[in-house]
């Protein structure tokens, strides 16, 4: 297989060891990594955290508040879905798209607390995942991004703002090591962005039924994205198969990213319907 190493990512899953020496002691960045924030990555001058595995904690998984508003937006979210909305039935569908919310932790890292969204691993109840993220929707921010960022979101990603969706990366875990993959040209030329969402499928075991689950799951995304209660941007949905031919053939699918969640006003999310309905085609196409 081919494969375009990236180093950045690559170089976080093969130095789990920590060689930025920032995480206290049973804290290790999660080699499963694919897109987001992470410790490779300088912003403002600032190191970034990237997702954490606690040892003896391997159902879960830790993922950094970003800075400000959408750090804040996202743990307002999962607190809502999973916290104050609880009890409401029309959140129960979403609920069951999302990983499970486990609250907040505070860690100490390099002498300064930084909070963390507990969140469920996605990938840890599978022998070998092949997990791929994909961001939704033709406009990538918010109704409050400022001109700047809409330009540069505008300019970076030419292929989403028309097919509705980009891959992000996948990553296959396989026996003795795994693959990574993310290619620049995705951004720019739509055929290699939907031959990008092929190749990863087409490694599956049972294309087959890896497909008609998948689409069964796409399904149930799409009716909670018509309820219009939120309106996601910038948000993914993260989908995970087995890649061990020894276990039982099967897919995961979530909603994941919700730094720039917005209330849907009653009206329906279309920037996101628009992006998923077209990652259907290109899954019923497979
Ligand atoms: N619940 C989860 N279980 C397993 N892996 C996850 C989970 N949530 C996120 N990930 C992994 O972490 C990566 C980054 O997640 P996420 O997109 O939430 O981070 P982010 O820093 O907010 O990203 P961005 O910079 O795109 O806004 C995903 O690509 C996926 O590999
Ligand atoms: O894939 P890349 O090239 O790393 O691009 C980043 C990616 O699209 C992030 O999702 C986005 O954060 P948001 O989703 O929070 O907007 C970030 O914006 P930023 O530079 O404004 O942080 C981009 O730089």
């Amino acid at each position: 297989m081919t494969s375009i190493a990236m180093p950045l990512i690559e170089d976080l899953a093969a130095n789990n060891n920590d060689k930025y020496g920032m995480l206290p002691l049973k804290f290790t960045w999660f080699e499963g990594q694919i897109a987001g924030h992470n410790p490779t990555m300088v912003k403002d001058g600032k190191r970034q955290l990237g997702m954490v595995k606690e040892s003896g904690n391997g159902d879960k998984i830790l993922k950094p508040a970003q800075d400000g508003k959408r750090g804040e937006r996202e743990v307002q979210f999962y607190h809502d879905v999973f916290v104050s909305g609880m009890n409401d039935p029309s959140l129960n569908d979403l609920r069951r798209l999302l990983p499970n919310f486990f609250g907040t932790r505070k860690i100490e890292i390099e002498a300064q607390e930084s909070l963390f969204l507990v969140l469920e691993d996605v990938t840890c109840t599978f022998s070998l995942p092949a997990s791929i993220d994909i961001k939704i929707g033709k406009q990538t921010f918010g109704p409050d991004a400022t001109e700047a960022k809409k330009l540069k979101e505008i300019e970076t990603n030419p292929v989403q703002g028309t097919l509705g969706y980009r891959v992000l990366g996948y990553r296959i875990a396989e026996q003795e090591d795994n693959t990574f993959k993310k290619d620049p040209k995705w951004r720019s030329e739509e055929n290699r962005m939907i031959s990008a969402v092929q190749e990863f499928f087409d490694q599956a075991h049972d294309v087959h039924i890896i497909k008609e689950q998948l689409l069964e799951k796409l399904g149930h995304i799409k009716k909670v994205a018509g309820k219009r209660r939120f309106h996601m941007y910038s948000s993914s949905i993260l989908i995970v198969y087995e890649n061990d031919r020894n276990c039982e053939q099967n897919v995961d699918v979530r909603m994941i990213d919700f730094s720039h969640v917005h209330p849907g006003m009653g009206l329906p999310d279309d920037n996101y319907l628009f992006g998923l309905n077209r990652l259907i085609e290109t899954i019923e196409e497979l």
